[in-house]
């Protein structure tokens, strides 16, 4: 089926909504197909059911941040230690999903999704978080996508270039990554308040999907999830629990979900065993989200002057705190029985330089080989254009094996310390590292406000988490003062250096892009708001959160901003 959704006409229709729900993003036929009443009632039976337990716990990553920001440091828990030193192991991994060595991401958008889907990866991650710019008509548009390439009909028409895209008849496996805990969804209100977005991800895509799902794809299992930026167990058992609520509801056993959760916080590698213990019979495993996890070294050690980064281009996975949370992750996860995913390199194809190309795929190349000789199971491309490097990588090392859960255990990881998963890591800082920060931070903003999640910058990926390393290693720098050792010249980065950075890579931007594209893009107003958190007093928790209210659109009763 193409999808063709509709223009906007006011007040034509609305959705037929449950008592208590409000849906107040733009109405389309389309999207009723999704937003139906049943569907609906399920999401708020979800928020209804968890929406304290999901304070509780943001109540809680409120109170640890004022204990990192008093002093304190991220370690393991005495309490749980019982945990960390039992026997136990997870569910078994469902054959559907024993081999994942390559799984490529990307926003729920329809011709990647078909693309995605036949790139010839074992996994298709298909992202409402970091790739996504959560507006209604992404997040609305993605649920009629993803349902359509459940059940198999998805095409899409590329006009321009009179070309149809459809599936193939061996497709990846479909994963979904609904959004982290702490993001509304403003355009439906429950009982008059924003809905967690996390769980209408969740529940629309599994109320419409989990039955084909678990005959087409998932050989009596599924559906598949990913979970992003978690801080600690509980809210891992959150989740747990919204699972064994879904089976219940669709009547099927107590397991068939399966989910992979994304190491991608630093309080969250102390916390490992306890994730998946909580998720035990829905778990696939742990992914190392790297770059969410060096945005969170900052955003955990805000208030210690003494653990500041070097340039961001300088934080890779060789460094000591890195390398220590992977083998940490791949120890604990093959202890456990479930796979210990890798993660994104942040190299795309550089189509019109081949020797650039080469250079950025063999760093590609470097990269996956280091993880598969450590022990990851598999690993994440974001570009169709990687899978053959990583395949060639997993395949050369792993051979016919699915995986190396149980070949490689990784004993020695077993010692790694909270002093190891901590290490400041080593390198200087530029001036050329904020400008630097500061032309993606500002480019990347620009395109999540009209509507891009992912996009390449300067031949690299930049989502969410990758922006957000700029930004909070800005304000890092700004709010200490720091020395810009790296240049030699004892420059200290103020306010007042920062405001003609920003000036001067606004030029640069504008000459790159082209005076009509700078023109007719937001680079204005995503610089005012980047230039904002950087220079706030108090770090912002997510870059993301801090301007959702720029993309809500209300509807029927005016487009209002909030
Ligand atoms: C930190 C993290 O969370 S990582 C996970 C989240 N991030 C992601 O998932 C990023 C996914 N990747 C992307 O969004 C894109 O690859 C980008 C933005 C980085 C680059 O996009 P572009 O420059 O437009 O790619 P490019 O023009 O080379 O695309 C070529 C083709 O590959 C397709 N393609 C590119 N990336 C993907 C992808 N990830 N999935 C499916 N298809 C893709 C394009 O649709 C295009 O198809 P076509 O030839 O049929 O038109
Ligand atoms: O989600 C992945 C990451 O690296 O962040
Ligand atoms: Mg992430």
């Amino acid at each position: 089926m193409e999808l063709e959704t509709s223009v906007y006409r006011p007040n034509v229709a609305v959705y037929d909504s449950p008592d208590g729900v409000e849906v107040r993003g733009r109405y389309d036929q389309i999207f009723a197909k999704i937003l139906t009443r049943e569907a609906l009632s399920f999401v708020a039976e979800l928020q209804r059911e968890f929406r304290g337990h999901v304070r509780y716990a943001m109540e809680c990553r409120k109170e640890a941040r004022r204990r990192y920001n008093s002093g304190a440091v991220p370690g393991f828990d005495p309490s749980t230690k019982f945990i960390r030193d039992g026997d136990w192991v997870c569910a078994s991994v469902p054959p559907a999903v024993a081999d994942r060595r390559v799984e490529i991401t990307g926003p729920v958008e329809r011709k990647m999704i078909i693309n995605a889907l036949n790139s010839g990866a074992k996994v298709f991650m298909a992202d409402f978080e970091d790739a996504l710019s959560p507006s209604w008509e992404n997040l609305m548009r993605g649920h009629v996508n993803l349902k359509d390439a459940v059940d198999g009909s998805i095409t899409f028409h590329d006009k321009s270039r009179n070309r149809v895209y459809k599936l193939n008849d061996q497709t990846a496996k479909l994963f979904v990554r609904p959004r982290g805990w702490h993001l509304p969804e403003a355009h439906i209100l429950i009982d008059g308040e924003p809905a967690t977005g996390c769980l209408v991800d969740f529940g629309l895509y599994f109320f419409h999907n989990y039955a084909k799902f678990r005959q087409t794809q998932g050989s009596g299992f599924g559906p598949f999830f990913y979970l992003p930026k978690m801080e600690h167990s509980r809210e891992a058992k959150i989740w747990n629990s919204v699972f064994e609520r879904a089976e219940k509801m669709a009547g099927i056993e107590r397991g068939s979900i399966r989910a992979t959760v994304l190491i991608e916080t630093l309080p969250a590698v102390f916390q490992m065993n306890e994730i998946l213990y909580e998720l035990r019979d829905h778990s696939v495993g742990l992914n190392c989200g790297r770059w969410d996890y060096i945005f969170s070294y900052v955003k955990t050690f805000q208030a210690h002057p003494d653990r500041l980064l070097p340039d961001r281009v300088l934080v890779g996975m060789g460094q000591h705190f890195m390398r220590s949370y992977s083998d940490l992750l791949i120890r604990t996860c093959h202890k456990r029985g479930v796979h210990a995913m890798g993660g994104m390199a942040a190299q795309i194809p550089i189509r019109d330089d081949p020797k650039a190309n080469e250079m950025a795929l063999d760093l590609v190349r470097k990269d996956k080989l280091r993880e598969v000789r450590a022990g990851h199971d598999g690993t994440w491309a974001a570009h169709p254009g990687l899978i053959p490097i990583c395949m060639e990588a997993f395949t050369g090392h792993m051979g016919k094996s699915p995986n190396q859960i149980k070949s490689v255990k990784r004993e020695d990881a077993a010692s790694i310390t909270e002093e190891d998963l901590l290490q400041i890591p080593r390198g200087v800082r530029t001036l050329e590292g904020l400008r630097l920060n500061t032309r993606v931070g500002i480019q990347y903003l620009a395109a999540w406000l009209t509507g891009s999640g992912s996009v390449p910058l300067y031949n690299l990926m930049e989502d969410a988490a990758t922006a957000e390393i700029s930004r909070v290693q800005n304000w890092q720098w700004i709010r200490y003062g720091v020395e810009l050792d790296g240049d030699g010249l004892g420059v200290r980065v103020t306010k007042e250096l920062f405001g003609r950075v920003v000036e001067e890579e606004m030029e640069r931007i504008e000459k790159e892009v082209g005076k009509d594209k700078f023109k007719k893009g937001m680079y204005k107003e995503a610089c005012k708001m980047f230039t904002k958190q950087c220079t706030a007093p108090e770090l912002d928790d997510f870059l993301t959160l801090a301007v959702y209210n720029h993309i809500v659109a209300h509807y029927p009763i005016n487009n209002s901003r909030l």
